[in-house]
């Protein structure tokens, strides 16, 4: 792979005597969808957290956007989009104000983000919800804003957590679209789901099982290996094995 926008090679992270994610090796490369699953306490938000610049890694290397997890956090803090499990819009302000809040954040001038909050509400249709609160909005549409808000700043990689946790069928297939259209631009995106539905629309998908990456293919590919009609059918079985989790 041509310059990898995420590379991890033995990328490890302890907590105390336990070891939460051991000494795991990929590569992302740019505009690739990459699915990471794995059962709950699998690893994978300690994984993405040092891939964000969030979390010291204990052992291990990892470059995203060819920065240094150790020596460049700041840098790609820049340079990635995040969107996290606990939803990270500001509930008590209107969906106009989220957006100007965050250009802020990603120190965007004023003129540019009245640009980007025009083109985003026109793009997702809010046009009449633009001055709403944000905790009077439906779960989908949230989500929908917080992955725009996310790209606001045009970053090389978005990290999505569990993007569509909770939403209907059609909402997390529109969010889809929304995946879609954005790595067609060049961005590249790295999401955690458990909808095994949604990791068939990766090109790749990594499967974390207790700390470790137990397989890593093309969901075709994964499927072969394993000899199984779907992506679920190989997840339950590499998980069958797992210790951690509920
Ligand atoms: N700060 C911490 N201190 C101690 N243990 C931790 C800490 N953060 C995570 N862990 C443990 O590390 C393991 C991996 O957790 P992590 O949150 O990365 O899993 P996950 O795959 O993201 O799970 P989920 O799908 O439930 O979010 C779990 O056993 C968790 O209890």
């Amino acid at each position: 792979m041509n310059d990898p926008m995420i590379k991890a090679e033995e990328l490890t992270r302890k907590f105390g005597d336990f070891t939460a994610v051991d000494h795991i090796s990929f590569e992302v490369g740019a505009g690739e969808i990459f699915g990471f699953l794995g059962a709950n306490g699998a690893g994978k938000t300690t994984a993405m957290r040092m891939l964000t610049g969030l979390l010291v890694p204990t052992e291990g290397e990892a470059t995203v956007a060819g920065y240094d997890v150790y020596k460049q956090p700041e840098q790609i803090k820049k340079r990635i989009g995040y969107m996290s499990q606990k939803f990270s819009l500001y509930e008590d302000l209107t969906v106009r104000e989220n957006i100007r809040l965050y250009g802020g954040i990603y120190d965007l001038g004023d003129q540019q983000i009245k640009q980007k909050s025009d083109e985003l509400v026109n793009m997702l249709g809010m046009n009449e919800l633009q001055n709403k609160m944000i905790g009077s909005l439906p779960l989908g549409w949230k989500q929908k804003l917080a992955f725009s808000v996310a790209l606001l700043h045009e970053p090389d990689i978005v990290f999505l957590d569990e993007p569509t946790g909770g939403v209907d069928p059609i909402t997390r297939r529109q969010f889809w679209e929304q995946i879609y259209k954005v790595a067609e631009e060049g961005t590249t995106v790295f999401v955690t789901t458990h909808y095994m539905d949604e990791a068939e629309y990766c090109d790749r998908v990594s499967i974390m099982v207790d700390g470790n990456i137990d397989a890593l293919d093309t969901p075709a590919g994964l499927k072969e290996e394993f000899e199984a009609d779907d992506i679920e059918e190989v997840f339950i079985r590499l998980a069958r094995g797992a210790e951690r989790g509920e």
